[in-house]
């Protein structure tokens, strides 16, 4: 049955199909239609239009907006989303003055992350990473990512990707996968682990099918460029494109070395300089802004003003994970791209919906308003704009968030 949405006070970012990425000055932009109707047929968006030109039909269910605002759903294309445990207790060692490379030596960070999930049953973890996947919805994500990297085993890093592929099943929204099994060394074997990665992990998550792409995590301290282009080498040979953690902390030419792997996106880039601004801009490498990890363990923010003043498309996500981004909250990400990296709130916007979507290769599902795309989509509380997604920072502007058509309904715990 058809449902008609009517009386929407704004729909926005209502976008013909076949369009491209947005980058530089059409980033400002995101096209809205006042006053409007949206039908929603089988679960996907099948036509919109003015309410002046509005004429209902007897076969479909009516739902009266009243002058609410409505847009497409979030898409999160970075999120370390299947953990075992929080870890507070690293957030009171910051917030007593140990920066994210002190606690890490102090046996907290990933190795900390990695000890429990290694210990965690498959069970225990899907329900764990569930209800964060319900909560996420709930706060208007209607697409996402998940990386394994916390178990830098081959057995946990199986285990990871499990966990994820059955998320994927169980759940109504498009899950990506992504191999992170290069996120730390465990020991310090570092070539036996290089192997295991290489040799055993990866034909296996082949043979079982249980990622989308690959990451490593290229920084001091973990994984070497030359390091980090042997993985990718490996990932090509099985088909997985890569996605990859650059330039957090430092520069060490993993930009220039993902793009000649094509890789699909390049992520964190707080340190990033004029000559690899340049370096994307003569690739199809996507930039992607993380800015709740910026916040959270005070470092710089990626600067997403240059990037988009170059000319560059930007896409922004959460980072979720218990380390340093344990928010999943895009509105709060579009908050802090707004005060603290100069975007203006469409600029935001477009960065974590409709650009965001290119950076899972779901462009033609989900990230906008367009006919035959999902209808996964947010209704604001009333006398809500699209500012206000910026504006009211850590304030719930959600009303309701419908998936597939259907009203998604938050758990009850
Ligand atoms: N930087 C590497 N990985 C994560 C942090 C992981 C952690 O601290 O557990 C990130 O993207 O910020
Ligand atoms: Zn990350």
């Amino acid at each position: 049955m058809t449902k008609t949405f009517i009386n929407i006070g704004r729909l926005i970012q209502v976008r013909e199909s076949g369009t491209n990425i947005l980058r530089g000055a059409m980033m400002a932009d995101v096209p809205t239609i006042e006053n409007a109707w949206m039908a929603v047929e089988n679960g996907l968006i099948s036509s919109y239009g003015s309410m002046d030109d509005f004429a209902a039909s007897a076969a479909t269910e009516i739902i009266d907006l009243n002058g609410r605002m409505v847009c497409p759903t979030f898409v999160d294309s970075h999120t370390h989303l299947v953990f075992a445990e929080d870890r507070d207790e690293e957030f009171v060692m910051k917030i007593k003055g140990m920066d994210y490379q002190s606690i890490a030596e102090a046996g907290g960070g990933i190795l900390n992350s990695a000890r429990k999930l290694q210990k965690m049953s498959l069970s225990e973890l899907t329900e764990r990473a569930s209800l964060r996947l319900q909560e996420a919805i709930g706060s208007g994500t209607g697409a996402i990512e998940i990386k394994s990297g916390y178990g830098l085993s081959m057995e946990a890093e199986i285990k990871m990707l499990q966990v994820v592929n059955q998320l994927a099943q169980q759940f109504p929204i498009p899950i990506k996968a992504t191999f992170l099994g290069a996120h730390a060394f465990p020991d310090k074997d570092k070539e036996k682990y290089m192997s295991s990665l290489i040799q055993e992990m990866l034909p296996e998550i082949y043979s079982q099918q249980l990622a989308d792409y690959i990451d490593c995590f290229c920084e001091e301290g973990y994984y070497t460029v030359e390091q980090m282009s042997r993985i990718l080498e490996a990932g090509e040979k099985f088909d997985l494109r890569a996605k990859v953690h650059v330039n957090q902390f430092n520069s060490i030419g993993g930009i220039e070395k993902a793009i000649e792997y094509n890789a699909l996106t390049v992520d964190h880039l707080e340190v990033l300089s004029e000559s690899e601004i340049n370096l994307l801009k003569d690739s199809d490498t996507i930039p992607v802004a993380l800015p709740g990890c910026s916040f959270f363990i005070r470092i710089p923010y990626t600067p997403g003003r240059k990037i988009i003043d170059s000319g560059l498309p930007l896409v922004i996500a959460s980072d979720f994970n218990p380390g340093s981004a344990p928010s999943f909250n895009l509105s709060l990400a579009n908050s802090l791209a707004a005060v603290n990296m100069g975007l203006l709130p469409e600029e935001a916007f477009n960065a974590t919906t409709y650009n965001a979507a290119y950076a899972l290769e779901l462009e033609n599902e989900v990230g906008s308003i367009t006919e035959g795309k999902r209808a996964n989509f947010i209704v604001a509380k009333a006398g809500k704009n699209l500012n206000s997604i910026s504006y009211n920072f850590g304030v719930d502007w959600i009303d309701r968030v419908y998936i597939n058509g259907e009203l998604f309904s938050k758990p009850t715990i």
